[in-house]
């Protein structure tokens, strides 16, 4: 993730120039379109600032402004829009791959799609794109016969990885590739594309455009894609013990009143993704929905640029609507045909995984019903300057028809999280 800078606030205010349109939720944001001069008086975090437009202040996402100025060729615009350097530099220590590799859901089911699949990858040729460790390639080698299998690998990890093919026996049939996938030259087209490209909402990180470019120019025609398919799942839910822990707290702490804070707790805590929740089922206010859908054959990299889902949900039973959860799943179809597709669910009636759940809280909690509908749509947007990272737009109307004969109520709500 982007390293957070904080920088000092200064008195005078800073001229900053928007690099690109920002549609403001609620009433303390503020919209700016591209080349929109802002005056940014204070920097309360690294992800929001207070700033001024044409007279009017308010909320703006920093990562979308760049000092005035500042021309493309300077220092501050030098900064890699994709940050490799620290990306595929935490890659080139275990501590990622040890968390990776200590997900059993995660490294079963790729297990599990490869026993699966035995008999149909003899003789094919396998790219394991981001094969980190080698884990995938070794389950190929050993557990199959394909003819070969790349495992290409942009990290300093390749030359470890090179190792534990040899130790364990898989010279023969696997062959490790250091450098980015969309950069190196394979010797030939591959039959199957395996790849463990998953982020935070599935997407952060977007190694997921790696895996696109390298099917475009690496599987052939007919080939697969393992996972074949991607959903994000969505549910609106309780979530009483976060919501305790960062906003009632400031009630009465040792007796005291601190709820001036609680405006400056909402903006700090309520405003960006509580990403390794793990949501209890038991919370969950109604069944889930997929709002986006990814098919690995025909998405394009520009279709990542902005996805939205709509959702309908009917409220099962009562509760506290706190905020939304967010998960992912992933299919692996079969080699054969009309063979098994294998599934990982990343949710919460699924084994946890180290992704876990993320929880996007809304900004006050709303007491539902059953029967209450909670609509609306949400907007995945990619960072137009940060490449890896993107924003998660929650906009929904709830119509409740509670039993104290309240006339159809109508609230509308929006939420911009970085
Ligand atoms: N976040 C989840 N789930 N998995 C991350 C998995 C990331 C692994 O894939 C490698 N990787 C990522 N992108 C590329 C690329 N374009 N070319 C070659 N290797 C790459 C990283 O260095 C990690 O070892």
């Amino acid at each position: 993730m982007q390293t957070e800078k904080v920088e000092e606030e200064d008195d005078a205010p800073e001229e900053y120039v928007a690099l690109c349109d920002f549609t403001a939720s609620g009433s303390e944001q503020l919209s700016f379109i591209t080349g929109d001069k802002l005056l940014v008086h204070n920097k309360s975090s690294a992800d929001w600032w207070w700033a001024e437009l044409q007279g009017v202040i308010g909320y703006v996402p920093a990562s979308y402004l760049r000092l005035d100025g500042a021309e493309e060729g300077d220092d501050a615009s030098l900064e890699d829009p994709w940050q490799d350097d620290e990306y595929f530099g935490s890659y080139g220590t275990l501590r990622l791959h040890l968390e990776m590799l200590s997900d059993r859901s995660r490294t079963e089911t790729y297990r599990q799609v490869i026993v699966s699949n035995s008999a149909s990858l003899r003789d094919k040729v396998v790219m394991d794109l981001g094969c980190g460790t080698g884990i995938i390639s070794m389950f190929c080698a050993q557990l199959a016969k394909p003819s070969m299998v790349y495992a290409v690998e942009a990290s300093s990890m390749a030359e470890h990885t090179r190792q534990l093919v040899k130790q364990n026996g898989c010279e023969e049939v696997v062959t490790v590739l250091q450098g980015r996938a969309e950069e190196l030259e394979l010797p030939e087209q591959v039959d199957i594309l395996v790849s463990e490209w998953m982020g935070n909402c599935l997407l952060f990180e977007f190694m997921v455009e790696s895996v696109l470019l390298a099917r475009d120019r690496w599987l052939r025609d007919g080939g697969v894609m393992w996972p074949s398919s991607a959903a994000l799942a969505l549910v609106p839910c309780q979530a009483d013990s976060y919501y305790t822990e960062t906003m009632a707290f400031w009630e009465r702490p040792y007796g005291l009143d601190f709820t001036p804070l609680q405006p400056l707790a909402q903006q700090e805590f309520f405003t960006k993704p509580k990403f390794s929740h793990l949501i209890d089922p038991e919370d969950c206010l109604c069944a889930p929905c997929d709002v986006i859908c990814l098919n690995m054959y025909t998405v394009q990299v520009r279709d990542l640029e902005e996805m939205t889902g709509e959702f309908q949900f009917c409220v099962e039973k009562p509760g506290i609507f706190h905020g939304f959860t967010a998960w992912f799943t992933v299919q692996f179809e079969s080699l054969e045909m009309g063979g098994a597709t294998v599934e990982l669910n990343t949710g919460p009636n699924s084994d946890p995984t180290h992704w876990k759940q993320t929880l996007f809280m809304l900004d006050r909690p709303i007491q539902v019903y059953a029967g209450d509908s909670i609509h609306g749509n949400i907007v995945l947007r990619r960072n137009p300057v940060w490449r890896r990272h993107m924003t998660v737009a929650l906009h929904w109307t709830i119509n409740s028809n509670t039993d104290d004969s309240q006339a159809n109520i109508s609230l509308h709500y929006t939420s911009i999280f970085i």
